[in-house]
């Protein structure tokens, strides 16, 4: 029997990560290619023309399983019935920004948006946040719409996490998907901490681990970690533009683990409520490595943090204190 179709919304659809967005989700790539969709796109009036064209772009493309699009500047239309928000909608980095100038036009978006997805979107609806800054954002959101289950709130990292592993799999010459278990700390910004030190790649010689086949701790605690830290920065130097197409494919990577579970023994990294593992103030959103399973993440226990890991997960976690308070001193 054909599944239900979900209804997913996609605000800022008419931005540029929205335009690579909307037909993967419209194509299967975000909940599988046999579940149906319906699209929700939300963006604000200037942008209304530019939406209604990516809607008829979305007819023309004849995509199987899209059941349906609604492309609507009200918030409360977009929001109906929706069982995962991709919030997108915003005002994005540019050259010379730091994410701290885009802070106040984007938390009082955050904000009211907040109140129109606890009102009006699907009981237990899954929330990803990707517009900058991606964590507070979603911190925002999360306290202004307390009727959602704080676990259904999160932001992406999973960009940073995906850049972490193309980076070592370039390095090492070998296939991106045989490398696993990065795992990206903290903010989405330039102090997360990408960290390889539980990373393995798959070789014909069994799992080896990412810093044995490296064999330079030199780069590994060095370049690689600021190249990952920067990458935002470098795309935006070389495209004039703020990433898109990894943003949009990391979103879909992102809610279809979420939802369809990640492979055994493999973790990714997600942006969620802190309860405090690892010693992370509780009451942050915090990217931490997850597993997936029946629609819930799991923060993964146990692993070791040695002394250089400890200071950059703390410095991390310092940069979304200061953020949070800087966040509720823009919306007062
Ligand atoms: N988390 C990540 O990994 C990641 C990666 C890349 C970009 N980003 C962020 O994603 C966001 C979008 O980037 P983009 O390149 O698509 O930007 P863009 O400017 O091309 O698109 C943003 C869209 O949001 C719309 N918008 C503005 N205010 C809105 C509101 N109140 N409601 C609904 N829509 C609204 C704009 O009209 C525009 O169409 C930016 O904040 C960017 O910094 C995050
Ligand atoms: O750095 C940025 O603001 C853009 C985006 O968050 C990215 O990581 O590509």
């Amino acid at each position: 029997m054909a599944k239900e179709p979900v209804r997913v919304l996609v605000t800022g659809a008419a931005g540029q990560i929205g335009y690579a967005l909307v037909p993967m989700i419209a194509r299967g790539v975000m909940l599988g290619p046999d579940q149906p969709v319906i699209l929700h796109m939300l963006d604000i009036p200037p942008a209304a023309e530019a939406l209604n064209g990516v809607k008829m772009e979305l007819v023309d493309a004849a995509f199987p399983l899209l059941k349906g699009v609604v492309a609507t500047t009200d918030v409360v239309e977009a929001c109906t019935g929706v069982n995962i928000a991709i919030m997108v909608g915003g005002f994005p980095r540019k050259e010379g920004m730091e994410r701290k100038d885009v802070m106040s036009k984007n938390v009082s978006i955050y904000k009211s948006q907040a109140s129109a997805l606890e009102k009006h979107a699907a009981a237990n609806c899954k929330v990803v946040v990707v517009a900058n800054p991606a964590n507070t954002n979603a911190l925002i959101l999360k306290e202004f719409a307390p009727s959602i289950p704080e676990k259904n709130v999160t932001c992406l990292t999973r960009l940073d996490h995906n850049r972490a592993l193309g980076q070592i799999s370039e390095k090492l010459n070998v296939q991106v998907c045989d490398v696993k278990n990065v795992i990206i700390w903290g903010n989405h910004s330039s102090t997360q901490y990408p960290d390889v030190n539980h990373a393995t790649v798959k070789t014909p010689a069994g799992e080896k681990p990412v810093r044995e086949l490296v064999a330079d701790d030199e780069w590994l605690n060095g370049e690689f970690i600021t190249t990952v830290q920067q990458r935002g920065a470098a795309i935006i130097k070389a495209r004039k533009l703020s990433s898109a197409l990894s943003a949009a494919s990391a979103a879909c990577d992102h809610i279809h683990d979420w939802v369809l579970g990640t492979p055994e023994g493999t973790w990714v990294s997600m942006g969620v409520y802190s309860d405090g593992s690892y010693n992370v103030p509780a009451g942050l959103i915090y990217s931490f490595p997850v597993t997936c399973r029946n629609g819930e993440w799991s923060i993964v226990q146990g692993l070791h943090i040695d002394e250089f890991s400890r200071k950059k997960l703390d410095l991390t976690a310092q940069e979304l204190s200061e953020e949070k308070a800087l966040a509720y001193s823009c919306l007062t």
